[in-house]
């Protein structure tokens, strides 16, 4: 069993992976994927081996031209205790003086990976370190940066960098009876004051972003949804019914539109990183016309370019 809440009839296993930590699948019959943390009994806290997966997952998908949204979500119930999780964030047991350590099996297993190739032919990066790792960041930037709506479907606790991860999301769906949202950041010593905390700020405003972290309170769905920084609370049983139904609407829209319009939020928050991601794409929608192809036409057959034809536009 994948999950309690998954419904093997509307999904098959992307092939191409076969991850330790991450469950990774695409809907049968929508350009939905659906990517989960699969950890349940610690909450399913992230270890270094599980952020490398999920960055691959999302990269991998990023490369998908017929996905349009991705779900990430986390499963469970705990085999331990029952209880439900989206993600607790990182794995404090592995965590070393300088970050998170690759430890024991998991260093070896990601060496292993590196020399061999995936279905695809192709070979997994080498990254098992040495040093303390503290990517998660990467993974953010990478929600953040890629064409396609990411929702964060929260079937229980979101703590920590597992809160920072949802708040990165383009949208948020919530369980109702189990979602919890907590900022325990300060309580371990760590502190993401990016995304996690600046960006909350954004939605919630300074006064509750600052409680969150600074009280370290403990929040329903509905409460979630009241401040700001949930999209919507939904019977536990119906979550992920609701959140293919998402998918399916997204995935109805143009794919353009979309893409623009996600850079179009990002880019007030995002500095010249932000007016960059939108850059190019408006580069891609130029490269599209008649007159960027005279422009690179006239390069290669040795001529002037005659754009005489093109209007100044007003
Ligand atoms: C999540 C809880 C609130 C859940 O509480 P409860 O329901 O009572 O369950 P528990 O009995 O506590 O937990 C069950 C079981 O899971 C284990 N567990 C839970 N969370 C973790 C975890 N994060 N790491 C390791 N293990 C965990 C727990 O020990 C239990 O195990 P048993 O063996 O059954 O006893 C509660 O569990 C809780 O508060 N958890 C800790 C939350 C936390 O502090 N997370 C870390 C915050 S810091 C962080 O996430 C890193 C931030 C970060 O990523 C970052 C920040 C800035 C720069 C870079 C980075 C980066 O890249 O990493």
């Amino acid at each position: 069993m994948v999950s309690e809440c998954f419904d093997d009839t509307q999904w098959e296993p992307v092939a191409e992976f076969d991850f330790r930590d991450l469950t990774y699948h695409r809907a049968v019959d929508s350009g939905t994927v659906r990517i989960a943390f699969d950890r349940p009994d610690v909450r399913n806290a992230f270890r270094p081996g599980t952020v490398d997966e999920l960055y691959d997952a999302l990269d991998h998908a990023k490369r998908q031209t017929d996905v349009g949204c991705i779900l990430l979500t986390g499963n469970g119930p705990s085999s331990k205790d029952g209880g439900w999780a989206f993600c607790s964030g990182g794995d404090q047991t592995v965590r070393g003086d300088d970050g998170y350590q690759y430890n024991g099996d998991e260093a070896s297993e990601a060496r292993r990976s590196s020399e061999t190739e995936n279905s695809n032919g192709q070979r997994p990066r080498a990254r098992a370190s040495e040093q303390g790792r503290l990517h998660i960041l990467e993974v953010q930037r990478l929600i953040r940066h890629i064409p396609k709506i990411v929702v964060c479907v929260v079937p229980g606790w979101a703590v920590g960098g597992g809160h920072s991860l949802h708040v990165v999301c383009d949208l948020t769906l919530a369980s109702e009876e189990h979602a919890k949202f907590l900022q325990t950041d300060p309580d371990v010593a760590s502190y993401d004051a990016g995304f996690g905390s600046a960006y909350l700020a954004k939605q919630i405003g300074q006064k509750k972003a600052r409680e969150v972290f600074f009280l370290g309170k403990t929040y329903s769905a509905e409460e979630a949804a009241e401040m700001g920084m949930v999209n919507e609370a939904v019977p536990h049983d119906e979550l992920e019914e609701t959140a293919l139904e998402w998918g399916e609407r997204i995935n109805a829209k143009s794919p353009t539109a979309m893409r623009m319009l996600k850079y179009g939020f990002n880019m007030a928050d995002d500095g010249l990183v932000g007016q960059q991601v939108f850059a190019g794409e408006a580069t891609r929608l130029g490269y599209m016309t008649d007159e960027a192809k005279e422009g690179r036409d006239a390069f290669v057959e040795g001529r002037e370019p005659d754009f005489d034809e093109y209007p100044w536009h007003y």
